[in-house]
């Protein structure tokens, strides 16, 4: 069970310089819509989970709220700070570097922000990465493309490498956008930090089409990723309907998470099957996937169904498994897997078939972010800089349940975010679709 200690935010020393912002927070109480500085978000949201805790209200445990702070850590004149993107890509990414640096050039008047290039590599001498100077000019109108200005990689890099790179650019705030991987590659840079005796701020921004970032609503650029999914959805169901014996196949990325294959299903309300990884399913016999969707070609002559990355892996057999460079486990190729056994499985039982195959991959993350993922990452950028300015390190800026909040990083990796077979979300899925329960 979650408790204060897992919810502690750690702070490089007392605020005792007035913030920029201050005259504005003149007036902030916590309302439905804000929560004050000093008042405290609620960790758990039912009766029942707090009820079980037998405390008095003031010791349930709770989150330190996101937003402008009174008072700072930072002297904004004298502040220098990096940014850098790590991990696969994601829609918004370009917007959080723009929400960054506006916020802090226009609203605490910071002048000194260097992007680093590729990920953590930019850190490091021997890959020989320029740095950015980064500016509201540079920054205005980067929104308008996917991807990220700054580049972004994989790879393991050594944290004292990182850290001998900010004490050389006298860096006093990091932020790092990207995924656990990143979040727990910045926690290595802290340790290495706090083992130096140095006052450097890290603050991420957690990034993820996959959504798998647990005790967070939804992770920015999710939303758009999903629409775009949507579009190879409604492709495969037209396909499907224009074919005798018309099977639409839709592979999405999710590797430990279905939520994109999930949330695209339901916006189109097409598909008749959705395949993830937190739901296995037998393939073959009376009860298998096959045979389910034998009889549904058969009833109504053609199907739609979709299927996340990382679904159904227990069945792929002739699959080398390997690792990225960051570690992460490469995997076997399901779509293709269950095109061929579809088409020879209708083959069999002389069912006419012709299995359309869509595949749409980086397409869906490599997008501008729409608009309510830029406001999104807009705030997430303001929410972020709030917390460095205000001394906050090792901690992720997130909105969890609509608020703004800071999560350690430790909080943040201690877990994956994943879709619950028993939960609201893959009800939902299975009312949609009308598939069963399981299969097999
Ligand atoms: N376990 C780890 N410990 C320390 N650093 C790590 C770790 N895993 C990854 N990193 C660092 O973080 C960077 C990004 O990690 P990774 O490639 O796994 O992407 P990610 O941030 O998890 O995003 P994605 O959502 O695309 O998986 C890597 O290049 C590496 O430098
Ligand atoms: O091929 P890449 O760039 O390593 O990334 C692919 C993976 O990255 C993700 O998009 C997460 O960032 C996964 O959904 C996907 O499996
Ligand atoms: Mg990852």
């Amino acid at each position: 069970m979650i408790g204060h200690e897992d919810l502690a935010v750690r702070t490089l020393g007392p605020c005792r310089i007035d913030s920029p912002l201050a005259e504005r927070l003149a007036a902030r109480e916590t309302t439905q819509h804000s929560v004050q500085e000093g008042d405290r978000v609620l960790f758990d949201d039912t009766l029942s989970m707090a009820g079980a805790r037998d405390v008095p209200v003031s010791e349930l445990p709770s989150l330190e709220p996101g937003g402008p702070r009174q008072r700072i850590y930072f002297d904004p004149a004298k502040t220098r700070v990096g940014i850098v993107t790590c991990g696969g890509l994601c829609p918004g990414l370009n917007d959080v570097i723009r929400g960054l640096v506006l916020e802090l050039c226009r609203h605490y008047g910071v002048r000194r922000i260097v992007g680093f290039r590729n990920g953590y590599r930019g850190f490091i001498p021997r890959y020989g990465e320029d740095v950015v100077d980064l500016s509201p000019d540079v920054v205005q109108h980067i929104d308008d493309e996917g991807g990220t200005i700054l580049g972004t990689s994989r790879g393991m890099q050594d944290p004292e490498e990182i850290v001998d790179a900010l004490e050389r650019l006298a860096i006093n705030i990091l932020f790092v956008i990207g995924g656990d991987g990143t979040i727990r590659g910045a926690m290595e840079v802290v340790r290495v930090v706090q083992e130096r005796g140095l006052k450097i701020a890290v603050v991420g921004v957690p990034k993820t089409i996959d959504n798998d970032i647990p005790y967070i609503d939804q992770s920015f650029g999710f939303q758009t990723a999903m629409s775009e999914a949507t579009k190879s959805i409604h492709a495969a169901s037209v396909e499907a309907r224009s074919a005798p014996g018309g099977v639409g196949l839709v592979k999405l990325m999710g590797r430990h998470s279905g939520f994109i294959a999930c949330y695209s299903t339901l916006a189109k309300d097409d598909a008749d099957y959705v395949l993830i990884p937190e739901v296995p399913f037998a393939l073959h016999g009376e009860g298998g996937f096959l045979e389910h969707l034998r009889r549904r070609v058969e009833d109504r002559g053609h199907a739609v169904v979709v299927v996340a990355e990382g679904a159904g892996q227990e069945h792929i057999e002739e699959h080398e498994p390997g690792r990225d460079a960051s570690g992460n486990v490469r995997l076997g190729d399901i779509g293709r897997l269950m095109r061929r056994l579809i088409s020879e499985h209708l083959d069999k039982a002389g069912v006419e078939n012709n299995v359309r195959y869509f595949d749409p991959s980086y397409a869906i993350r490599s997008v501008p972010a729409n608009p309510y993922d830029s406001a999104y990452c807009l705030r997430l950028a303001h929410a972020a800089v709030h917390a460095a300015m205000a001394g906050r390190t090792e901690v992720i800026v997130a909105r969890r349940r609509r608020r703004f909040v800071h999560i350690p990083m430790a909080l943040a990796v201690s877990r994956r975010n994943h879709v619950d077979p028993l939960g609201d979300l893959w009800m939902s899925v299975l009312e949609a679709t009308g598939q069963p329960v399981r299969f097999g």
